[in-house]
């Protein structure tokens, strides 16, 4: 008998040309902290997508808010172009199925048995199997391999093979859109080639839409014609060859990585660091561009106007302290030659302040973006003023900052804001109203003025001096 396990909601398309999920100004926490902001994404019916992302990076935390078990903090997700928390938990079941990391059964289920739950949104928890339901469950098991675990105890299978099992359970739920945490996670090359394989040729036949988290960058690479690189937020998000690009591996999972190209695919060896292979590969990424002489405060978005002119006018640049999950930090991941990284939500370490250092001595220019000031971060304007003292160029963004042209030749400097009174260019460097250290940021600023340090209200201006 022929069974398809062709997606039963396909024809449901009453989404006409909307992506099949979009997921638009997504902020989560798990309690007041968000653990990411502003998140957007589409995918389009028949994709296949990898979530790459280091370890805490928020990936399993995406696909519970996208299979519907957390609400997003802000901002909305929205498949076949309905609200996620418009749809019904069966009805969404029908369309959206999770091959969760693992899964702790308290019953001795039988694999059949458990593959057979996969078919509930369809019955109903009293309801009868169908012909076409023992059909449909047999396929699933099939397609995976685990026919001859039929009679098992789930619990006494080894990883690998629960995780066919649950990639099982998933197809027989007939979804549209397969949502896998780490498909690969506990299996041995064999198995991680055959789910992955499955899963392709789920995608490619039978039009099943693939998102999946996968810390195998080779696997990724050779499986997933779209990858998402992911780091508390979107910081990448195109081809294999655009997202697994080696300087900014590096910048996501902090190593070295080399990158070469076996029969067409690309491939990846990850370098310990300290090593002569990691050594030759920082060596080799430095070379592709001029050293940076240009280093970036910012932090809660203060930073990003400044960041994107740069990247824009070609102009190399390093960034940080930034906390991990905060929104400079993701565009820093993107943008910056280099991201000096902090813990979410931690104050500066000792280690980030030694590398703060190293870092400030090797640059010409330091622009301070208008970020708030607290205990946790106040470290940054002292080291900004022994920069200043030491006669290097400081400059301090003016919060209303006026946008940069946005094309033309590089504009000249001039002065904004130079010729003002020293109580005015306290007063425009706004740090009053962002001072939460009881003063200690805003005479750290003033001692900054005072020791050479401009204000600058157009963007434009803070380019021309970056670049002379
Ligand atoms: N239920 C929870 N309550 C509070 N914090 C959580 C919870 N689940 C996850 N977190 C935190 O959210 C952050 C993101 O975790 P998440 O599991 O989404 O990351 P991940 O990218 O999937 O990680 P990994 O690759 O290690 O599986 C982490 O800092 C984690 O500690």
């Amino acid at each position: 008998m022929v069974v398809n396990l062709r997606p039963e909601s396909r024809n449901l398309s009453a989404a006409g040309g909307l992506p099949l999920l979009e997921v638009r100004n997504v902020t989560f926490g798990y309690g007041l902290q968000p653990i990411f902001f502003d998140v957007c994404l589409k995918l389009a019916a028949g994709e296949m997508v990898g979530l790459l992302g280091p370890n805490g990076s928020g990936k399993t935390t995406l696909l519970r808010l996208l299979s519907g078990v957390l609400r997003p903090t802000q901002g909305k997700i929205w498949l076949q172009g309905r609200e996620l928390g418009r749809w019904r938990r069966r009805e969404l079941a029908r369309v959206v199925a999770v091959v969760p990391q693992e899964l702790h059964i308290p019953f001795d289920f039988t694999v059949e048995q458990l593959v057979a739950l996969g078919r509930l949104p369809f019955v109903g928890l009293l309801g009868s199997y169908g012909p076409q339901d023992h059909a449909r469950i047999e396929e699933a098991m099939r397609v995976t391999g685990v026919m001859t675990l039929a009679e098992r105890p789930f619990n006494e299978l080894s990883g690998g093979e629960r995780q066919r099992v649950l990639v099982a359970m998933a197809l027989a739920q007939q979804p549209r859109l397969l949502l896998l945490d780490e498909p690969t996670a506990h299996l041995d090359i064999r198995y991680q080639i055959e789910v992955l394989e499955l899963v392709q040729r789920l995608n490619r036949e039978h039009g099943l839409t693939v998102l999946a988290a996968m810390h195998d960058l080779n696997l990724a690479a050779r499986y997933f014609p779209r990858l998402v690189l992911f780091q508390r937020g979107i910081v990448a998000d195109g081809t294999p060859a655009a997202v697994l690009e080696p300087r900014l591996l590096s910048r996501v999972y902090g190593i070295a990585v080399q990158v070469g190209i076996v029969r067409g695919t690309a491939h990846f060896s990850v370098v310990p660091p300290g090593s002569r292979e990691a050594q030759e590969t920082e060596e080799e990424m430095e070379t592709q561009e001029p050293p940076p002489r240009v280093f970036v405060m910012a932090g809660g978005g203060s930073g990003e106007r400044v960041m994107r002119a740069l990247a824009d006018w070609h102009i190399p640049f390093l960034a940080g302290v930034l906390n991990i999950g905060d929104s400079d930090h993701t565009l820093a991941l993107r943008l910056a030659s280099r991201v000096l990284t902090e813990q979410p939500y931690a104050p500066l370490s000792q280690a980030a302040l030694e590398e703060l250092r190293a870092a400030l001595a090797t640059v010409e220019t330091l622009i301070i973006c208008p970020m708030y000031v607290g205990p946790g971060n106040v470290a940054l304007l002292r080291e900004a003023l022994s920069v200043a003292r030491q006669g290097r160029q400081v400059l301090l963004l003016a919060p209303e900052t006026v946008e940069a042209e946005p094309s033309g030749a590089m504009p000249t400097p001039g002065s904004s804001c130079g010729s003002l009174p020293a109580p005015a260019l306290l007063e425009r460097t706004g740090i009053a109203a962002r001072d939460y250290t009881g003063g200690e940021a805003t005479r750290l600023v003033e001692q900054l003025l005072q020791s050479g340090a401009r204000v600058i209200s157009r963007l434009t201006e803070v380019l021309a001096l970056s670049a002379a």
